[in-house]
């Protein structure tokens, strides 16, 4: 059974597309789904998502298990036989291996339904601009709603059979961050008649830095990372325009604030001193991943006594997931799953071990069976 998921898991990591572009993750989705026995079995379809009901013997409540489908703007670099026949795509936040590990317990309980129902969301956009929010609102998700939800995240940094979570925040908030510099462009040896967009960036890039040196309560971490910056056309042309790209992450909505607060009065301040036009766009933001205590708890005493299973309770991370927005209204949790990479989340030679796919499901479908039955 488990060599079927690695082969899935292959099959997914050669088609990784943008969110809300899944259209071949969708079909390749729904052609499995509609291979299995289909008696207890209701397959959905949302934008280039998937709702996957299996229905119970005798169900009193709805247990819900969201896995998401897309991957990642970057040119693979692993060198495996199975990379990735997109160019300049990849799975790089091992959203194959999530979709593996929800078909393999599909698969498991089609063939051997619980008394309870399951709800399980194939989530299209996760990496942006966020799909959770929008298919929590579908008169789908409304209809089937789950009592109680779950996911998993990949973890690279430890080793299979790793579980790591903790009761309450997990997850940071998110906003991602665009800003783009209009000034008045020119001959590059006539500086003195231009408003160098790439000089105002460079150092707009260098005073965000002092946000969260500065602004922001060192007890309460923040992150504002910048990704990416774009100017120019040629190297003897003044830049009239410049666009900054990034991502802020805090543990608290109140740090949040705060960060774009003092951004946007960087970016006066920039405006001023360089005589030009700013246009700050916060794009997508995440709600934080709080983890319902009673059954965090009560997941990681059970995976704690499964074999070959070991349990740590982490720390909070700064990474960013809209899962949040299920878990602000269904009480649920999320965990990261060791996969043993010496390369990260989205690395470009992100290796994850695949002997966590079966570790996975074998944990999961105790876990559901305990719960449901
Ligand atoms: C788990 C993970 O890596 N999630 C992403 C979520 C990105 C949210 C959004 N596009 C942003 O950049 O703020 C992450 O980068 O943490």
């Amino acid at each position: 059974m488990e060599n079927i998921f690695t082969q899935i898991r292959r099959d997914l990591h050669k088609i990784p597309e943008l969110g809300f572009q899944e259209f071949k993750t969708q079909a390749y989705l729904l052609h499995y789904l509609e291979s299995l026995p289909q008696t207890h079995l209701e397959i959905r379809t949302w934008e280039t998502g998937v709702f996957v009901k299996i229905n119970g013997l005798n169900p009193r409540k709805t247990i819900g298990y969201r896995a998401d489908i897309d991957g990642l703007p970057i040119e693979e670099e692993t060198g495996v036989d199975y990379l990735s026949q997109h160019e300049g795509r990849m799975h790089a936040c091992g959203h194959d291996f999530h979709m593996s590990i929800a078909l393999g317990l599909v698969t498991h309980f089609v063939h051997h339904p619980i008394n309870d129902d399951l709800l399980f969301l194939f989530q299209p956009a996760e990496e942006g601009p966020g799909g959770a929010e929008p298919m929590l609102k579908t008169d789908i998700m409304q209809e089937w709603k789950p009592d109680m939800i779950i996911a998993l995240h990949i973890a690279p940094e430890y080793p299979v059979g790793t579980i790591a979570t903790r009761e309450g925040l997990l997850f940071a908030n998110t906003s991602e961050l665009f800003i783009d510099l209009t000034g008045k462009g020119g001959h590059a040896a006539y500086p003195h008649k231009t408003n160098d967009m790439i000089i105002a960036a460079c150092s707009l890039v260098t005073q965000l830095q002092s946000i969260v040196s500065r602004n922001v309560d060192p007890l309460d971490s923040a992150v504002v990372t910048i990704g990416k910056i774009t100017g120019g056309t040629v190297q003897n042309v003044i830049a009239e325009k410049a666009r900054i790209e990034g991502t802020i992450r805090t543990l608290s909505p109140e740090s949040m604030a705060k960060v774009k607060q003092r951004l946007m009065a960087i970016v006066n301040g920039i405006e001023i001193g360089y005589e030009c036009k700013a246009a700050v766009d916060f794009g997508a933001m995440y709600h934080q991943v709080y983890n319902d205590s009673t059954l965090t708890k009560e997941f990681m005493e059970f995976a704690d006594k499964t074999e070959g299973i070991k349990v740590i309770e982490c720390r909070e991370a700064m990474t960013g997931e809209d899962f949040g927005y299920m878990l602000k209204e269904i009480p649920g949790f999320m965990f990261w799953l060791g996969v043993n990479s010496s390369f990260g989340l989205h690395h470009s030679k992100l290796a994850p071990d695949e002997n966590a796919i079966g570790s996975a499901i074998t944990l999961l479908t105790k876990y559901i069976e305990y719960k449901g039955n």
